[in-house]
C-alpha cells in the first residue's frame, strides 16, 4: 500500500500554439522526469482526477463529482482517443466506499472524457491503455461549482479506500492553474449554444468540432499578443496555491470561495480542485513530501502551467 502524487496542468493547445523552443524543452524536461519517476514507482492502479470542458458532462444532468466505471476519450484537439482501461468492479467498490464515507458521488458506466483525462495519461504514462485507471470527474466549469472543501473530502474518501487495496497507486490531479480560456457559459449562451450545453454537445458534428477547436486556438494567439483579451494569468496566486499543496495544508483552502478564485485567477482556475482532491487522496496514505515543483505562466497555452510530484514523507 503506497502512493505517488503527480499533479500537472493540462492544455489542449500543445502542438497548436506553442511557446518558444527553450520553454518547450523546459516543459518536456519536467514531463520526462515525472514519467521516469512514475516508471520507477511502477503503478498498479491510477486514480485520475480531472475536469471536463462540455465534452462529456452537460447541464442535462451535471454532477459535482463522478466516478467512471467504464470510460472512453473523444480525442479532442488531437489528443488520444479510445477506451480507458477501467477496472469496473474496483471503481464500483470505490463509489460505494465514498458514499459510505458521506460524500455523494455520481457514477457513470459510460463516461465520455476529453483532453483533461487523456493528456496526463499520454504525457505521464505514454498512452491511455498502459495502467488500469479509475477516472474521477470534478465539475470545474459549470456553475454552481463544488467547493474546495468538498473536493478535499472527495479526495480523502477515495484515498482512504485506495490505501486499503494493497496496491501501488499513482494519484494524478489534472488541470489549472490560473486561466480562463473561452469556455461558453449557460447564462450568456445563445440558443444554439444553450442547446449544446444542455447535452446536444455530446456528439458534436465534425465541422462544429473544428470550429470550436479553431476558436480556442485563435483566442490563444490573441492572448499571446494582448493578455487582456482573456482574464490574465495570475502567477502570484498560482505560486501561493502550489505552496499550499506542497505543504499539505489543504484545509487552508476550505475558506477560499469560488467567487474569489474566479475573480483573482480566472473562471477555469477551479480545475485546481483536481489537485486538491488528488493531494487529499495522497494524504490518506500518510504525510507526503514534495519531490519536485515546476511553474511557468504560458500564455500560448492559456495556462499558468504547473507540475508537482510528492511521495510518502
Ligand atoms: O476549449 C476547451 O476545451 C478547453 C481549453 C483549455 C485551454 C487552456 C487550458 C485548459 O485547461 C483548457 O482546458
Ligand atoms: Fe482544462
Amino acid at each position: 500500500m503506497t502512493a505517488l502524487l503527480q499533479c500537472l496542468s493540462h492544455t489542449p493547445l500543445v502542438g497548436h500554439v506553442d511557446p518558444e523552443q527553450p520553454i518547450l524543452d523546459e516543459v518536456d524536461g519536467v514531463i520526462t522526469a515525472a514519467r521516469k519517476r512514475i516508471e520507477a514507482f511502477d503503478p498498479e492502479l491510477v486514480l485520475l482526477f480531472s475536469p471536463d470542458h462540455y465534452n462529456g458532462f452537460f447541464y442535462d444532468i451535471m454532477p459535482s463529482f463522478c466516478v467512471g466505471t467504464k470510460a472512453y476519450a473523444i480525442g479532442d484537439f488531437g489528443t488520444a482517443a479510445g477506451d480507458l482501461p477501467v477496472p469496473t468492479e474496483l471503481a464500483e467498490q470505490a463509489v460505494q466506499q465514498v458514499m459510505d464515507a458521506g460524500v455523494d458521488v455520481a457514477l457513470s458506466h459510460k463516461m465520455q472524457v476529453d483532453h483533461g483525462f487523456s493528456q496526463p495519461l499520454e504525457f505521464l504514462l505514454g498512452g491511455l491503455d498502459k495502467v488500469p485507471v479509475i477516472p474521477v470527474f470534478i465539475n470545474s466549469v459549470a456553475v454552481p461549482l463544488p467547493s474546495f472543501q468538498r473536493a478535499r473530502l472527495l479526495g480523502d474518501a477515495l484515498g482512504r479506500w485506495a490505501a486499503s487495496l494493497n496496491k501501488r497507486v499513482l494519484i494524478i490531479g489534472s488541470g489549472g492553474l490560473s486561466h480562463q480560456p473561452p469556455v461558453p457559459e449557460l447564462a450568456t449562451a445563445n440558443d444554439h449554444m444553450k442547446d449544446r450545453l444542455l447535452g446536444s454537445g455530446r456528439d458534436l458534428p465534425e465541422e462544429e468540432r473544428e470550429l470550436r477547436t479553431s476558436r480556442v486556438i485563435e483566442a490563444a494567439r490573441k492572448f499571446v499578443d494582448d493578455q487582456n483579451t482573456l482574464h490574465p494569468l495570475n502567477p502570484e496566486w498560482d505560486q501561493w496555491f502550489l505552496e499550499v499543496v506542497a505543504s499539505g495544508k489543504l484545509t487552508e483552502l476550505d475558506s477560499v470561495s469560488n467567487q474569489e478564485v474566479s475573480d483573482k485567477a480566472g473562471k477555469s482556475t477551479h480545475e485546481v480542485k483536481n489537485w486538491v482532491a488528488a493531494a487529499a487522496a495522497m494524504a490518506a496514505f500518510g504525510d507526503y513530501a514534495e519531490e519536485t515543483r515546476y511553474y511557468r505562466p504560458i500564455p500560448e497555452w492559456i495556462a499558468g502551467y504547473g507540475a508537482l510530484t510528492a511521495a510518502k514523507a
